[in-house]
């Protein structure tokens, strides 16, 4: 009999988790003795001959252990969970159950291997988790034939007349199967539970039972509704939202609160969004901030949503009909409106419906590895971080491309389609567009009909164009296609807005933001008014159109004079050193390259301003409005070397107001070049000097580069370290594309329920031997059950599988009774085929 203390340590927490070491530590035995035992039951499941094997077992336990198995088990079945195994057994409908929590048993699974009489042998979890009465079903399709594919067993009722041994059960295929917890329980009348009798299974599952009038013993009749008879989907009552889960927030949810939530706020509201979320993880916010974060609140509403109540259980909140929302702004895909539809069989629509489905952003912080711990690697062992793109990257890339991808509109009122282009997005669509030579100009994103690609839409509003030369403006400057300079492709003129507007398309650059913004914050002038607030004072003089600094004025409109254009008084405004030097050498060499470009072509900027240049990606700048004040001025007479050397002025006081870290510099001029002077070489001041026309009147952009060119080796180095960098990480994504589409194919194959009409399909013939490749790579646990959870493992399997190598492995059947030695190249042919086969049979 078990001591007290073999009692007490069967029953330990510990035990359930390393059962084989527990057992050993128990009965102050090795664990090579107590696997001698699991070993020996399981040699009962394949010698089928031994009819005592399983007594054999029992008895080398006894004189092993000073007790036997059924008592060991009886104590041990205390401490583990009893019913879950057999029980989901029957949603899954599985005879065969490799559940996790199989592995916390070893000893127990082992010695369920006790269908000595059976052709077919059945793997029961737990069985010790069994009480009388119950069943568990076998389906073929789990219960592998040792070294064949799997076939559908035999039916065999004669093996139902074999003497019985007290581990072994009669065996009806298809049916019941009594496993040696039943048997043991049964033997232990006080631990069995009087039941009545179970109704069949086979008729759950056949509909009808064979063996209902020649021996089998559980009910046919149909039970009441009451019973149990009908599996319940588990998942139902899973489903039922609980309260005081943190993934559950009630309907009655402030929405506006949301939007502006920090992603730290987010946590608490939407577990969804924010879990996993570390405290170094950037929040996400693609496109414009604001209607992101609003996006990610809609989507934590939505998810709630689908934490429907069920029928049996409705929880007491208010739970109210989901209302079409109200805000424009925090709901952008649900608020579009069709009204102002045109074309309704058009991209526009169908990319306008697209956007009428909620979307859920991809939560990108779960795709950032774990830190890993380089220190304890081996030189030749590498860092799962080292097989992909760097989280950093990764991560801005697909904000990126959200950006660009995000069509949908918050302004019910923007036509469906203009000329060519659909799906127009506003581009901040918080503050209204700027003036331009009087006009107001608005931004839109934009997708175009003819290549699906995304442009930027610079309308400007209210123009009419009286000269139809105009337009040959355009051919000009199709011919810039200069890395620092927004691609111009076309202009056009169009009414689809209701007035008569100027649209000019230019390369869209996603969460791109001028230079002003990136380093001065959004639009404040000195008195700390919005910028746009000027616009509504009297409209630039027409001897400021030539240059947005106000010609001989010499006054930065809006940044040097108030918001009607009354110069500024008043101390000088402290300067502060917030770019360095070489980042400034960089900003210059990139500005005077595309001038150069520019003035090459005989052409000028008209309006280089801090406000035109856009940040599009680290420290790369590209001048954006490329002839727009070409066109609005065109009749106006214009004097190119005026022009160009204006833009040399512009170039000059832009690293001004950037060396300064101040946009009203210019205007103090003297106290600027002060401050230059201090914080800045000589070889820089001498720039500014030059390009405000103090070395000399005469001024080109060729004397620029020769001032700037000592330093262009540097820009060609940085690129050059940055291409590596990029191309580094390239490569690490470089077999990604492969092996998704591997996958998808095993996605295909695997566990399909039916093709062809047989269910059997995908885990018959070739496809078996795709199944078992399919756990060698992902399914494989270590010597205690534990899966093993090898990335490199994964890859490597996957690489060596596309290649189609001649290296040989060995698949082994979830029963570890069959043992396949393939080659990488037959697995290949084998999902080929059954690849091909699949997509012909569609
Ligand atoms: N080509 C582009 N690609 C991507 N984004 C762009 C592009 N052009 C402009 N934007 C974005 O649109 C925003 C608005 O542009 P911009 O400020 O030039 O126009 P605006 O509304 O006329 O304002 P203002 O004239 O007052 O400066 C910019 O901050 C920038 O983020």
């Amino acid at each position: 009999a078990l001591t007290t203390e073999q009692t007490a340590c069967l029953q330990a927490e510990a035990c359930t988790v390393k059962p084989t070491a527990c057992f050993a530590q128990c009965f102050n035995v090795t664990v090579d003795q107590v696997s001698s035992i699991t070993g020996c039951f399981e040699q009962c499941t394949s010698d089928t001959g031994a009819s005592n094997c399983g007594q054999v077992c029992d008895e080398k336990a006894r004189a092993l252990l000073g007790v036997g198995v059924e008592e060991i088990m009886d104590t041990y079945t205390h401490t583990t969970p009893v019913g879950n195994n057999a029980r989901n057994e029957t949603s899954s409908g599985a005879g065969t159950v490799m559940t996790p929590s199989a592995s916390a048993s070893p000893l127990a699974a082992s010695m369920a291997w006790s269908s000595n009489d059976s052709t077919v042998p059945v793997r029961i979890a737990n069985p010790a988790s069994l009480v009388a009465g119950d069943s568990i079903d076998v389906s073929a399709k789990d219960a592998n034939v040792p070294g064949s594919l799997p076939e559908k067993p035999k039916s065999s009722p004669a093996a139902t007349s074999k003497p019985l041994s007290p581990y072994k059960a009669p065996f009806v295929p298809g049916g019941h199967y009594p496993s040696l917890g039943s048997t043991l329980a049964a033997a232990t009348p006080p631990e069995v539970k009087p039941s009545k009798p179970r109704f069949c299974r086979n008729i759950i599952i056949y509909g009808s039972c064979k063996f209902e009038h020649s021996g089998c013993r559980f009910s046919h009749e149909p039970e009441s509704n009451t019973d149990n008879t009908v599996p319940k989907s588990p998942e139902k009552k899973n489903l039922r939202p609980n309260p005081s889960s943190p993934v559950f927030t009630p309907r009655k949810f402030k929405k506006p609160e949301i939007a502006e939530a920090s992603p730290a706020a987010s946590a608490s509201m939407s577990p969804s969004v924010a879990v996993g979320l570390s405290p170094n993880t950037k929040p996400f916010y693609p496109g414009r901030g604001q209607n992101l974060a609003s996006r990610f609140a809609s989507v934590a509403l939505d998810n709630q949503d689908h934490e429907q109540p069920t029928e049996d259980h409705i929880p007491d909140f208010d739970y109210e009909e989901p209302v079409p929302p109200t805000a424009p702004q925090l709901h952008g895909p649900l608020s579009n409106s069709f009204t102002h539809q045109r074309t309704p069989a058009s991209p526009a629509r169908l990319t306008q419906q697209l956007g009428q489905l909620p979307r859920y952003p991809l939560q990108y912080h779960l795709y950032s590895s774990p830190p890993t711990n380089t220190t304890n690697l081996l030189p030749h062992q590498k860092a799962l971080a080292d097989f992909f793109v760097s989280d950093t990257l990764r991560q801005d890339l697909m904000e990126r491309n959200v950006a660009r991808q995000d069509v949908q509109s918050t302004d019910p009122n923007l036509p469906a389609e203009v000329h060519q282009y659909h799906s127009l997005t506003r581009l901040e669509a918080d503050r209204p567009g700027g003036l331009t030579a009087g006009l107001r100009t608005t931004v839109y994103k934009a997708i175009s009909t003819h290549d699906g690609l995304t442009y930027a839409l610079r309308r400007v509003e209210g123009f009419r164009l009286l000269n139809e030369n105009a337009m040959a403006v355009v051919e000009a400057w199709r011919t810039v296609v200069h890395p620092n300079v927004v691609t111009l492709y076309e202009a056009f003129t169009t009414t689809a807005f209701g007035d008569q507007s100027l649209v000019l398309v230019y390369d869209y650059f996603p969460l791109a933001v001028t230079l002003r913004t990136f380093y001065f914050g959004d639009h404040l002038t000195m008195s700390g008014e919005p910028v746009h607030e000027r616009e509504g004072g009297a409209p630039p003089r027409s001897d400021l159109l030539a240059s947005p600094y106000g010609g001989s004025s010499g006054l930065v409109p809006g940044l040097g004079s108030s918001p009607h254009g009354v110069p500024l008084t008043g101390p000088i405004p402290n300067f502060c050193q917030r770019i360095d030097e070489p980042t400034l050498w960089s900003y210059t060499i990139q500005l005077a390259s595309a001038v150069a470009a520019v003035h090459g072509r005989n052409l000028a900027f008209h309006s280089l301003a801090i406000e035109h240049i856009l940040v599009t990606d680290k420290n790369r700048l590209h001048i954006d409005r490329a002839s727009l004040l070409d066109f609005v001025t065109f009749d106006a007479p214009n004097n190119l070397v005026h022009l160009q050397r204006e833009d040399l002025t512009c170039l000059g006081r832009i690293l001004i107001q950037l060396a300064c870290g101040h946009l009203h510099a210019p205007k103090y001029n003297k106290d600027a070049l002060v401050f230059i002077q201090r914080y800045y070489s000589a070889n820089f001041k001498q720039l500014i000097l030059y390009l405000l026309g103090r070395m000399g009147p005469g001024r080109n952009v060729e004397d620029l580069l020769r001032i700037v060119g000592p330093r262009i080796l540097d820009e060609i180095n940085a690129s050059r370290f940055r291409n590596d960098a990029l191309q580094a990480e390239l490569s690490q994504e470089l077999e990604n594309g492969r092996l998704v589409r591997l996958l998808c194919k095993f996605g295909f194959i695997n566990e399909r329920p039916e093709f062809a009409k047989d269910p059997e399909w995908s885990e018959t013939g070739d496809r078996y031997l795709i199944k078992l490749f399919r756990d060698f790579v992902f399914h494989q646990v270590d010597e205690l059950n534990r899966p093993v959870v090898d990335m490199a493992h994964v890859l490597t399997c996957l690489n060596k599988l596309d290649a189609g190598v001649p290296e040989r492995i060995m698949l082994t059947s979830r029963d570890e009774q069959s043992c396949l030695i393939v080659s990488y190249r037959d697995i290949k042919e084998c999902i080929e085929t059954a690849y091909s086969e699949l997509a012909r049979g569609r």
